[in-house]
């Protein structure tokens, strides 16, 4: 990969492209297998570094690991972890080192984690603060609440835990934890945050309750329970879909689907935020595919407007605020995105971030501390771009201004393009192949 990549103005955008498979149920697919007894075989795998990193964890931890074909992997778990050889080196992903940090928590060993720089400055006392309640021991190595962290596992209780705030990954640290505890453990959450992980340990034969609670809900489990292996097929990602359906929706005259798209409605708010704004977005071929709803969508060139996007659908949608404030930069109007600010803690301040490579760009766009506000150049105006956006290693930044380029009127770069890797392999070669210009 080049130290930087230029977007150019394209022509419209034409074709059909497949998602590349989920990260969070790739991540998850590998982790249940390592922890379960038998044989577990994964179709659809993101080969993407954040998931191979999560691969590589799970085979330190003893479980085979092996890669079969394309996408398709073999994991022969050895029903439970046992202390690794060498330090868990998680690169880039928060949601594997996170989820990893939980599964091992209920066993007896112990184990050094560590990841990249990026990682190494997000927040990890969220999932260490409630496994320590349950008695897990963590001794921070550099920093309190940093990586890297040394954890002791093993002879854990069960515990209640009331999020504060909606994160998938806390609540799969806990339950993960919590399937071996002793005693009932439950995690309430104020609001929904995607289920792969409940979904997936159902698949894997454990029992996971679920209780309705207002905006959210009570999801428990007991612990003692085994998990058996299984066959996981993996959907398309729709945070990776998001991308190239947002050049479909931008650069005019164009008209893209991406098949097989992952449609859990607690990973779609960024489809409802577009249609709301106006996008032409169809979905066909719905269906089911590794116990979720799949479908193809549809994006076609579309005169957007501003909208003011629900708080409460943020969860359903945190990764993609970057790529729809891309998207914004063309609409008529405002478009207010508040109660985001989760998104200060992901692999960048990602606020902060597109607001700095949108201005870059020629868009005018305002600064909260908990969201972010963007005013579209609207039919009649167009977006400048121009900018050489810094990206401080965020795939989701870089991949977000490239498709900003696709539609503004100077080509716009962005440095350290490498991390894109993390969550889309093969990004700029699909994006060319539907007919942009990216290089
Ligand atoms: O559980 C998961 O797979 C994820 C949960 C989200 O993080 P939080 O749990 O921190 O919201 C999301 O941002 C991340 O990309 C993947
Ligand atoms: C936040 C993300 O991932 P993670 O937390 O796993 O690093 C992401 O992929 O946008």
């Amino acid at each position: 990969m080049p130290s930087q990549l230029t977007a150019s103005r394209s022509n419209a955008l034409a074709g059909t492209v497949r998602a590349p498979g989920d990260k969070s149920m790739s991540h998850r697919s590998m982790i249940l297998g390592g922890m379960a007894s038998g044989v577990t075989e994964v179709e659809g795998l993101l080969e993407g570094d954040d998931v191979l990193a999560t691969a590589r964890a799970v085979q330190a931890f003893g479980a085979k690991v092996e890669r079969i074909g394309e996408g398709r992997w073999r994991i022969e778990g050895a029903g439970g972890f046992k202390t690794p050889a060498s330090v868990i080196d998680c690169g880039n992903a928060g949601t594997g080192v996170r989820l990893l940090m939980g599964a091992a928590a209920g066993y007896p060993l112990t184990a050094t984690f560590d990841g990249d720089a990026s990682l190494r400055r997000r927040p990890m006392k969220r999932v260490t603060g409630p496994l320590a309640d349950m008695g897990a021991r963590f001794d921070w190595r550099a920093a309190e609440d940093r990586l890297p962290v040394a954890l002791t596992g093993g002879a854990l209780t069960a515990i209640d835990y009331v999020q504060t705030v909606a994160s998938a990954q806390i609540k799969s640290a806990i339950l993960l934890a919590g399937l071996n505890a002793q005693g009932v453990t439950s995690v309430t959450e104020p609001e929904k945050s995607r289920d792969h992980t409940e979904r997936m340990l159902r698949a894997f034969g454990a029992e996971v309750g679920v209780e309705e609670m207002g905006q959210g809900w009570v999801v428990s489990l007991k612990g003692g329970q085994p998990l058996t292996g299984t066959f996981v097929a993996v959907p398309g990602d729709p945070s990776s879909a998001a991308f190239p359906l947002a050049a479909g929706l931008i650069v005019p005259g164009s008209a893209v689907t991406v098949e097989g798209v992952m449609l859990n409605p607690l990973r779609t708010g960024l489809f409802a935020a577009w249609r709301d704004m106006g996008a032409d977005l169809t979905i066909s071929n719905r269906r089911e595919a590794g116990g979720e709803a799949v479908g193809d969508v549809t994006a076609r060139h579309s005169a957007l407007k501003g909208v003011v996007v629900p708080e409460d659908r943020a969860a359903s949608m945190i990764d993609e605020y970057p790529i729809l404030a891309a998207t914004a930069a063309f609409a008529e109007g405002v478009t207010v995105m508040r109660g985001v600010g989760e998104m200060r803690v992901k692999e960048s301040d990602r606020i902060s971030l597109m607001v700095e490579g949108l201005r870059a760009c020629g868009v005018q766009v305002e600064e909260e501390p908990e969201g972010f506000i963007v005013t579209g150049a609207g039919e009649g105006g167009s977006v400048r771009g121009g900018g050489l956006v810094h990206t401080a290693h965020d795939h989701r930044i870089a991949m977000s201004h490239l498709v900003l380029g696709l539609a503004a009127d100077q080509p716009v770069s962005v440095d350290e393009p490498g991390m894109i890797a993390t969550s889309f392999p093969g990004f700029v070669e699909m994006m060319n192949g539907l007919g942009g210009r990216i290089a």
